[in-house]
């Protein structure tokens, strides 16, 4: 099967605008995501998610190696056509309401008429912005214009989707909207090809995950596979009296081998909390 993206060696190094050093920015990167996947890029801030994603547009030339989106080269301007992206800092135009800023981009790309109007209609209905459709995104949360920016990214029905920081600046609430939309499109199908530095958000939504440190894949695999230890075994009991932790542990040290390591409450993220906490209450 043909790969959705397939980053091959990618290198991209920056050149001093007037004086100062080369900046190597991605060294021998190489990403093989499949169709349907949702896959994450992770790592510190200026670590080169953002290069990488660039590169993969054809908005960066690659200074070696290669970037295809579905066999074609992401430097030819027809491989951009199966392709939505949502960059890190959209920019929109204030002064249209979030439905003209789908016909706006619809139209960009062809759309016309009743299928233009279709779509828009589909569109603000899966990002949950039917209600504010005919609203300035002036006024748009920055949760309502990231959500108004990926609909804007799949307006042109691609096969592959690009979210660079797609959670940037948003709320816990916000975020978990974000992460439903995701299921959403890995339900229909589609490649979802994503970058955060926020390790609990790419948790929830990625089947693979690749981490990047100073232009280098340092790690990658799948989720489980990257976060099992291997060596340890998680058993959670309810009600366990202390009776029965006691003999429990006198059974582990009865064992050849094994060795008692802790045992308490389950941790709750804070992220899940709050989440927790605050859809409880009305607004
Ligand atoms: N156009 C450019 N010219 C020169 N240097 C650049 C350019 N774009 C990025 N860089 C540098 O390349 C390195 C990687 O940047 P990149 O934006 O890819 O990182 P990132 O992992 O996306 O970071 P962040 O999480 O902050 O968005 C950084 O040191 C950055 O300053």
């Amino acid at each position: 099967m043909e790969a959705a993206v397939e980053i091959d060696r990618l290198v991209k190094v920056f050149k001093p605008q007037l004086r100062g050093r080369e900046l190597l920015a991605v060294d021998q990167v190489s990403i093989t995501i499949a169709p349907g996947e949702v896959y994450g890029l992770i790592g510190p801030n200026g670590s080169g998610k953002s290069t990488t994603m660039k590169a993969l547009l054809g908005l960066v030339a690659p200074t070696s190696g290669t970037c295809r989106i579905f066999g074609a080269d992401s430097l030819a301007v027809d491989s951009r056509e199966q392709v939505g992206f949502l960059p890190e800092n959209p920019y929109f135009y204030k002064h249209l309401t979030g439905e003209e800023t789908l016909a706006f981009y619809g139209k960009l790309c062809g759309l016309r008429g009743q299928t233009l109007k279709d779509r828009i209609g589909e569109l603000l209905e899966l990002v949950d912005l039917t209600g504010a459709r005919d609203r300035r995104l002036g006024g748009y949360s920055k949760g309502m214009l990231q959500r108004i920016g990926l609909a804007q990214a799949l307006i042109q029905e691609p096969r592959l989707v690009i979210l660079d920081e797609p959670t940037a600046g948003v709320d816990p609430i916000g975020s978990r909207q974000i992460r439903d939309l995701i299921f959403a499109l890995r339900e229909r199908g589609i490649t979802v090809f994503l970058c955060s530095h926020l390790l609990e958000q790419v948790q929830e939504v990625c089947d693979r995950v690749g981490i990047i440190f100073r232009g280098k894949m340092v790690r990658e695999g799948r989720l489980e596979d990257l976060l099992s230890i291997e060596d340890q075994t998680e058993v959670v009991l309810k009600d366990a009296s202390p009776e029965l932790l006691e003999e429990i542990q006198r059974l582990v040290a009865q064992a050849e081998g094994a060795e008692w390591v802790r045992s308490g409450r389950p941790r709750t993220t804070l992220e899940r909390l709050f989440l927790r906490e605050t859809s409880r209450r009305p607004d």
